[in-house]
């Protein structure tokens, strides 16, 4: 995997760039849809590539373990083949879905012990087992085996936390430098950035992970109940120390103020279930500001749920009509403002990659934040 800077804007920390991996380049800024479970919820993988236009989809460790089972998977041929999705993918390491097991999960230094949420079995996660896990589900990019420390936690918590992150780290290294890809590509391991919100533990954890020398990096730790602010100010003075020619991935987030704010400080890569969580329960983003369908405001609005995103199911279907399906709990209401917001998300990052390219970024931010934010 090689990561090229195209250009960095001059009044912000905000860069335009190129991922390149055996399944295809990613332009960065980039929006990563969420398929926990080996599918991005109601979404086909050809409206994935074709209307959606995603360039990097995410896979779930924890999940896929679980269901359908690394034997399934590995005689698949790895979730490429197993799913149908040619171009790049990314999987979570499992440890943020163990640790939100609260009461069925164990931690030591050893690793995670927890029970499945499905059938109550018991498991043990290890940042080796880890490793070895990701190399068979074959993600271009896999992360490493952390803990996401809970917010708020004491400073003594997530010093013990953020060093045990260390130690885990160097084992994954360790195991995935000495093991190979099942399926003839390479893989690309990120480390993450922990220490919650106490500066001296992010900047130690920051030069941690530089240290490593990885293709690229990744903060983890926010997004997980702590103010924006906090956590802008937080990632304002982590990408000070991580690289500027590896991509940095803020894991997580966000809204779609929350990424151009974390594009304008440096951040190259997202993740969120937001546009397809939101989605399902009739919350849709568009060009001019958000609508909740739900409303009866939108009962007998016969115009097209976003006519300047373009794309088939956002110009060829109206608001009444996505409204009455919702209300009616139509299968094909997922279907179309998954696909819907997701096209959002991709258009969002997109226009910020032109933006950064033609040198009038943070006007743009500016008022593109207030514009998408703004309730209709
Ligand atoms: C919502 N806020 C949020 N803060 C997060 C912080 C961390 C973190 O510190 N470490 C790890 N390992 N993961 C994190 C994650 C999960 C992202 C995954 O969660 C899954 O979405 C739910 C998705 O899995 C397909 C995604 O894969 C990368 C976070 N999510």
């Amino acid at each position: 995997m090689k990561y090229e800077l195209h250009k960095t804007d001059s009044q912000s920390k905000a860069r335009a760039g190129k991922i390149t991996t055996d399944h295809g380049e990613i332009l960065t800024p980039i929006f990563m849809p969420v398929g926990t479970a080996a599918t991005v919820k109601a979404v086909h993988q050809r409206e994935l590539a074709n209307d959606i236009k995603a360039q990097i989809i995410l896979g779930n460790t924890y999940h896929l373990y679980l269901r359908p089972g690394l034997d399934i998977l590995e005689r698949a041929g790895g979730l490429h083949k197993f799913n149908g999705w040619s171009g790049p993918i990314l999987t979570d390491s499992g440890g943020y879905q163990v640790f939100s097991l609260k009461d069925i999960r164990k931690i030591s230094e050893e690793g995670v012990k927890f029970q499945s949420h499905i059938d109550g079995s018991r498991h043990l996660f290890t940042p080796e087992n880890v490793m070895d896990t990701q190399r068979t589900i074959g993600a271009d990019i896999i992360m490493a085996f952390d803990e996401c420390a809970p917010y708020p936690c004491d400073y003594n918590y997530a010093k013990k936390s953020m060093e045990m992150t260390h130690r885990w780290l160097k084992r994954c290294i360790d195991r995935f430098d000495s093991t190979e890809g099942k399926y003839g590509y390479s893989q690309a391991l990120f480390p993450i950035v922990q220490g919650s919100v106490y500066k001296d533990l992010r900047i130690q954890s920051a030069e941690f992970i530089a240290e490593q020398n990885r293709e690229g990096n990744a903060i983890g730790g926010l997004a997980v109940g702590e103010p924006a602010e906090k956590m802008y100010e937080t990632i304002d003075y982590v990408n000070d120390i991580l690289p500027k020619d590896k991509p940095r991935y803020l894991m997580g987030v966000g809204t779609p103020e929350n990424i151009l704010e974390g594009i304008a400080l440096g951040i190259d890569m997202f993740d969120c279930v937001m546009p397809t969580r939101n989605a399902r329960n009739g919350m849709l983003f568009t060009t001019q500001g958000i609508i909740n369908i739900r409303n009866e405001k939108w009962k007998d609005d016969f115009t097209a749920i976003d006519e300047a995103l373009g794309g088939y199911v956002s110009t060829f279907y109206s608001k009444a009509y996505l409204r009455h399906l919702v209300k009616c709990d139509e299968i094909l209401s997922a279907q179309i403002a998954s696909v819907h917001n997701l096209t959002f998300y991709l258009w969002l990052v997109g226009q910020a990659r032109e933006h950064i390219l033609a040198g009038d970024f943070l006007t743009w931010k500016n008022a593109m934040v207030k514009q998408v934010m703004q309730r209709l």
